[in-house]
């Protein structure tokens, strides 16, 4: 995992226009061999699209053999509705850049079997030879996507219901109106993420510190969908100063370390040259074995590595008398705390 972290939303948007010219370049793509990307849509990645877009204006950068996926849309509101991710991609991006029309694709919450439109996708993508790299950004419960707390960590692309925190926190663009939010949308899912060979998420401002937080320090967790990066082989996620505010200070230190080191090798990020990120479900779960005839022992259990730890009360810990420390040790006695009216003087 890198953990990218710079002091304001425009010096981390302008990281990830960087990072990505410098992928689509290297590339060097052409009609036979595009490069395949992944977009989101959201209010975090807008200054990304204008980079790029500043960019291709000045002949850094072209689209014209790059493939795009969308990561998602509404579903049941019309393509040309200002708030639809249609609507969105075509104002800050699309429009301003050489990207040609039939290689962009963005699922259609109007199919009229959206089942069929999700499954389909997810065989054009694998059709075009799977995303190179896929842009992120995230909501503040972590959700990545439309990928709500408690989705699958293996899912795919689906119809997915929105939870209320999202609906509030998306009424934004919606006049403020509840009613006027969308209650479903089709997302690629959790695995169709990981299944990128890069993935790059924009995270910023404090309210979303807390899933930063859950995804760098915590454990993989469904609640926290950002947090199933951590089983990507190459996650990149590029931070402003306020998105890092419940991280530990030595967890930003240690990223802040190790870009340093990166920096003075010369690389952003070291991916292999052969694709490593597209996981068989055969080779992640061994297989059950089959019953080959063969019999084996059953290990007996051993109870001496199964017995509860000796656990030492606090008072014994955190005294410096020997003779205390030994007594405490035996009596499992509460540490003496000094009554309230004895430490608080008026
Ligand atoms: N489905 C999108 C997400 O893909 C996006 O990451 C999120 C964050 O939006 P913002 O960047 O405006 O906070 O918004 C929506 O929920």
């Amino acid at each position: 995992m890198r953990l990218i972290i710079r002091d304001d939303p425009q010096s981390a948007s302008k990281y990830i226009a960087d990072y990505i010219i410098e992928r689509i370049n290297t590339f060097n793509p052409t009609p036979e061999k595009p490069f395949v990307l992944g977009l989101p849509t959201g209010s975090s990645p807008v200054l990304v699209y204008q980079n790029l877009v500043q960019r291709y204006k000045a002949g850094e950068i072209s689209f014209r053999n790059v493939v795009t996926f969308n990561m998602d849309e509404y579903v049941g509101i019309p393509r040309e509705h200002p708030e639809s991710y249609h609507s969105f991609m075509y104002k800050h991006f699309f429009s301003h850049v050489d990207v040609d029309p039939a290689n962009i694709n963005i699922l259609n919450g109007n199919a009229p079997d959206l089942e069929a439109e999700c499954y389909e996708y997810e065989e054009k993508i694998k059709k075009a030879g799977g995303i190179e790299l896929f842009l992120g950004g995230i909501g503040p419960d972590g959700h990545l996507a439309f990928n709500e707390p408690g989705s699958s960590l293996k899912s795919r692309t689906r119809v997915k219901t929105l939870a209320y925190d999202t609906i509030i926190a998306n009424s934004r663009f919606f006049g403020n109106d509840l009613d006027q939010v969308p209650r479903m949308a089709l997302t690629v899912g959790v695995q169709t993420v990981l299944d990128a060979r890069e993935v790059v998420i924009i995270i910023t401002g404090a309210h979303k510190a807390l899933a930063l937080q859950k995804c760098i320090e915590g454990g993989l967790n469904h609640m926290w969908t950002l947090s199933s990066l951590q089983l990507h082989p190459h996650p990149m996620i590029v931070v402003d100063e306020d998105a890092t505010l419940e991280l530990q200070v030595k967890t930003v230190k240690y990223f802040k370390s190790i870009e340093r080191v990166a920096n003075e090798l010369g690389f952003r990020q070291m991916l292999p040259q052969k694709r490593d990120s597209l996981v068989d479900d055969h080779l992640l779960f061994a297989p059950v074995p089959q019953d080959n005839g063969v019999k084996l022992d059953v290990p007996q259990l051993d109870i001496s590595r199964s017995a509860s730890p000796v656990l030492e009360p606090m008072s014994a810990r955190i005294s410096d008398d020997p003779a205390r420390m030994l007594k405490a040790m035996d009596s499992n006695e509460d540490p003496q705390l000094l009554p309230m009216h004895t430490r608080v003087s008026n």
